[in-house]
């Protein structure tokens, strides 16, 4: 093991089985705090089972599970299921399932933007807006490592670049890690410090640079590829549609050259 005292957690050479099929196997990760850390990789690749591991949720049958001594973790999970059109204000669903000072949830709201928001219906919300309420509960519990499966999934292009950057400035006051599963490459390297590329083993790992130009990183993930690449570069000679796949443009909009700075 090579944790530090400041290491928040660490795995090292953990393996996993589940139904007799091998999920993952020898992966070495840390996390220090300050630090954004995203795991990607195609679908079945093992990355909701390796958040499992790291929160405490699974046992790995092999290697080490390290985690500092006293740490608190946050979890915003891939999709949460509320019942359509169960009756409860942003501002009630905050307290559960821990009871909290109401002044402590407007504050939590009013740091991602959605105190607005406190009287609103849940089944009212947007899915971006959704999202930065789980954030708001999340945060509520001072957590040292934040993790993220997923949470730009289901918003739209301008909404993932905000939540990104929310998520930026959150680590940034409050110096928390930040561990993220995400399948959208363009934000992934616009805002992360450090990818591991999983595919049941770590493919390879480091800045998003240096992981673009790896091989097995380029093999995975095909055109799309090269072209997150071209955004991390910031040569904008096009704009987005809503999934985030570029689109050729002679006229590259004011806005759109907002949109990807605000995701740095
Ligand atoms: N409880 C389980 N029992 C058996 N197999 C499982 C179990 N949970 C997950 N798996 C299998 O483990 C593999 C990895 O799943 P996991 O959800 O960790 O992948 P992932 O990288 O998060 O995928 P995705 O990108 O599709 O969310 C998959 O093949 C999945 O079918």
């Amino acid at each position: 093991m090579t944790e530090t005292t400041s290491t928040l957690v660490e795995t090292s050479s953990v393996g996993l089985t589940l139904a007799g099929r091998r999920i993952l196997e020898s992966i070495d990760l840390a996390i220090s705090p300050g630090e954004i850390v995203t795991l990607i990789g195609p679908n079945g690749a093992g990355k909701t089972s390796l958040l499992r591991i790291i929160l405490g949720l699974q046992k790995p049958d092999s290697g080490h599970m390290y985690r500092r001594p006293g740490l608190r973790m946050g979890y915003v999970p891939q999709r949460i299921s509320i019942g359509p059109t169960l009756p409860m204000t942003v501002l009630h669903f905050l307290s559960l399932p821990d009871r909290q000072p109401r002044a402590k949830r407007m504050k939590s709201m009013e740091e991602l933007g959605i105190a607005h928001l406190a009287r609103s219906q849940l089944h009212t919300l947007s899915g971006g807006e959704f999202q930065r309420v789980l954030l708001a509960r999340t945060l509520l519990r001072d957590p040292d490592l934040l993790v993220l499966d997923e949470p730009a999934q289901a918003i739209d292009f301008i909404g993932q670049t905000e939540l990104y950057r929310l998520i930026d400035r959150v680590r940034n006051e409050r110096g928390c890690g930040v561990l993220l599963v995400s399948h959208d490459l363009h934000l992934v390297m616009a805002a992360t410090d450090r990818v591991i590329c999983l595919n049941r083993h770590v493919c390879c790992s480091g800045e998003p640079e240096t992981v673009s130009q790896h091989p097995e990183y380029q093999a995975m993930f095909g055109p799309r590829a090269a072209q997150a690449l071209a955004v991390y570069h910031h040569h904008h000679d096009h704009h987005h549609d809503l999934t985030g796949a570029p689109v050729e443009s002679e006229d590259t909009s004011e806005r759109e050259k907002e949109e990807t700075s605000h995701a740095r």
